[in-house]
């Protein structure tokens, strides 16, 4: 079955964390949801894991037992060892004896943490301790993998086993859907969602969303209309939404992180402001 979300609307007293959102999650396969503070994604996770109750849309998710959730603060316990979170996670959702011990040893082995096992959650490095808590998350073997913002914080080793093993689950058959604020690995999602004030600006493959994108971006030293542009290393790149660029500007092959930023800004740039239609200053 295809997990997910359908028309979903979302508010919290008079703020409207989500706005008519629509995400599919097929079984073995990564969604990633992307975009900046505030955009919606954790209420996007907590809906799906039915822990915010939407005005209207459908939810469609398995029964608690078959949902996995890694929250965004640590999602274990810090005054347990890693072996007793483990076994905690495990036993809410019935393992016992050589299920377990199994069960624990593989997801040590895989999370490269059976040398830790002994370790109190507390001393471990922030990867570590991430990657714990995925363990936690999936350790019922459930259909259904939510993760909110798994890697943030972790050093890039870590980020890649972390990666590893979130790729190994879908592989496996689960569906995940995540959210992440690393744009590089989103575009290695099947299926990234980029949500901004609540709402979905462009989703589908990477694929999908670069052929979608429209208008032009440069890159110079400074930017002719400072409205629409943004730094990136020690250039800043521009976006032309609508008219060619002007002739002496290089013309950029824009990546996720590029897609992300021009498509937000053609969202909450002022109406009036030069936007290469014309009239740019
Ligand atoms: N419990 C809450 N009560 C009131 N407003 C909330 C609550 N949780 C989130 N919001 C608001 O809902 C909007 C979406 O927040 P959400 O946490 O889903 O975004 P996000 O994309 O996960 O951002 P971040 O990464 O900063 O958490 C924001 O405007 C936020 O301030």
């Amino acid at each position: 079955m295809t997990f997910g979300l359908d028309a979903v609307t979302v508010s919290y007293g008079e703020v409207r964390a989500l706005d008519d959102v629509t995400v599919a999650a097929p079984p073995g396969s990564v969604v990633a949801l992307v975009g900046g503070d505030g955009a919606g994604k954790s209420t996007a996770l907590r809906a799906l894991v039915r822990e915010v109750v939407p005005d209207s849309g459908r939810v469609r998710s398995p029964a608690k037992p078959q949902i996995g959730f890694l929250p965004a603060s640590a999602g274990s316990w810090a005054a347990l060892t890693v072996r007793q979170n483990l076994d905690f996670a495990a036993r809410t959702y019935g393992l016992e004896g050589d299920r377990l011990e199994k069960r624990r040893t593989e997801l040590l082995e895989t999370a490269g943490l059976t040398g830790a096992a002994d370790r109190l959650a507390s001393q471990l490095s922030g990867g570590m301790r991430r990657k714990l808590g995925f363990c936690m998350a999936i350790a019922h073997q459930p259909e259904l993998v939510v993760l909110d913002e798994p890697s943030t914080g972790v050093d890039p080793v870590s980020r890649i086993d972390l990666w590893r093993l979130i790729s190994e689950a879908a592989a496996a058959g689960t569906a995940v859907v995540m959210s992440t604020t690393y744009l590089d690995e989103a575009e290695r999602a099947a299926h990234l969602v980029v949500l901004d004030g609540g709402s979905v600006l462009v989703q589908g493959s990477y694929d999908e969303v670069r052929a979608g994108f429209s208008g032009t971006i440069t890159r110079a030293a400074d930017a002719t209309r400072p409205a629409w542009s943004w730094r990136r290393g020690r250039e800043r790149h521009e976006y032309w939404p609508a008219a060619d660029p002007p002739h002496d500007l290089a013309v950029v092959d824009p990546d996720l992180e590029d897609i992300v930023i021009a498509l937000s800004l053609a969202g909450s740039v002022e109406p009036g402001t030069p936007d290469g239609q014309g009239g740019a200053s």
